[in-house]
């Protein structure tokens, strides 16, 4: 594999290690880390998603319950499940899979869950502290990324960072983590004049869009580092990012796939979270 490939699998496998090894010691101490994830709906792409969420808990060893619920559950009846597990002793982490069916409120429902247990890191209260830089539960994909950067020793300090897109669970957050690592940071986003001006002046480039391929060569500045967070299907229904690899490849210094790159971070991120959230029951008992 090109060394100039960044990549999550091995990456997230290292750090799945050291989270395996903590949550063995905890339950020696009598804790087991708990999550529950609720899916509602037949979202395909989202029943993937969590499939491989319980696998990775089973294999760390923490115990996870998955609350599947039909597409007409209503706000009310997602909310009183909430609720329960907001109490329950076994859960320290909780996990609305997004996207939710149209007719449910999604910062409703985030904001129903218990700050304790919000190891998605998208209630307002943890939103606020990781501005202001306090410790708390930092959403998994951004988090993820700035893992990606770390293992691959890429410099952020001093750096310009160009960040596309400014979703509230990727751009926003990704922009202030990266700014607190003391890069100089640019938003762009869909009312942004001339995207290629912005993005070729990007030393770190992060992608969070939703668009197939939409980053082009002409979008890079050479040795570029590039972090793709797009997840979609190409025209023959294969997995792509929203940076068209291929044509980008031999400008950059280095760069996530898809699949591959940012994917399996976001899972081994809230497994951390998870872990860092049965720590902190240990330490209030
Ligand atoms: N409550 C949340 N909902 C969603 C989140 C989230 O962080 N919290 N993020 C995404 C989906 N997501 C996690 O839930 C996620 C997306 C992709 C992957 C992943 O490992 N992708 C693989 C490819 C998988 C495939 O073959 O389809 C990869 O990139 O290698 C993990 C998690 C939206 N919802």
């Amino acid at each position: 594999m090109s060394n100039k490939l960044i990549n999550g699998k091995e990456i997230g496998a290292q750090i799945r290690l050291t989270i395996q090894k903590e949550v063995k010691e905890l339950v020696d101490q009598g804790i087991t880390p708990g999550l529950a994830v609720i899916l509602v709906g037949d979202d395909a792409a989202s029943h993937t998603y969590v499939a491989n969420k319980e696998k990775a808990c089973a294999q760390l060893g923490i115990y996870s319950e998955l609350i599947r619920l039909p597409k007409e559950t209503t706000e009310v009846e997602l909310l009183a499940h909430i609720a329960k597990l907001n109490t329950d002793a076994k859960i320290d982490g909780i996990l609305v899979q997004l996207p939710l069916p149209k007719h449910i409120d999604e910062q409703h429902v985030i904001e129903s869950i218990s700050p304790h247990k919000d190891v998605d890191g998208f209630h307002p209260v943890s939103v606020g502290k990781m501005l202001l830089g306090q410790p708390t539960f930092l959403p998994c994909t951004p988090h993820g990324v700035m893992k990606l950067l770390q293992y691959s020793n890429v410099e952020i300090a001093g750096k310009h960072a160009v960040v596309v897109g400014r979703s509230h669970i990727v751009g926003v957050p990704m922009g202030q983590l990266l700014l607190q690592q003391d890069a100089t940071v640019t938003y762009c986003h869909s009312k942004t004049p001339d995207l290629a001006a912005m993005t070729t002046q990007a030393d770190i480039l992060v992608v969070a869009v939703g668009r197939a391929k939409m980053i082009k060569a002409e979008h890079i500045k050479e040795g570029a580092v590039v972090i793709d967070v797009g997840m979609n299907r190409d025209e023959n229904g294969k997995l792509c990012g929203d940076v068209d690899f291929d044509d980008v490849f031999e400008k950059v210094a280095a760069i996530t796939p898809v699949p591959g790159g940012v994917g399996p971070m976001t899972i081994t991120m809230l497994l951390v979270n998870t872990l860092q959230s049965a720590k902190a029951k240990v330490k209030l008992a």
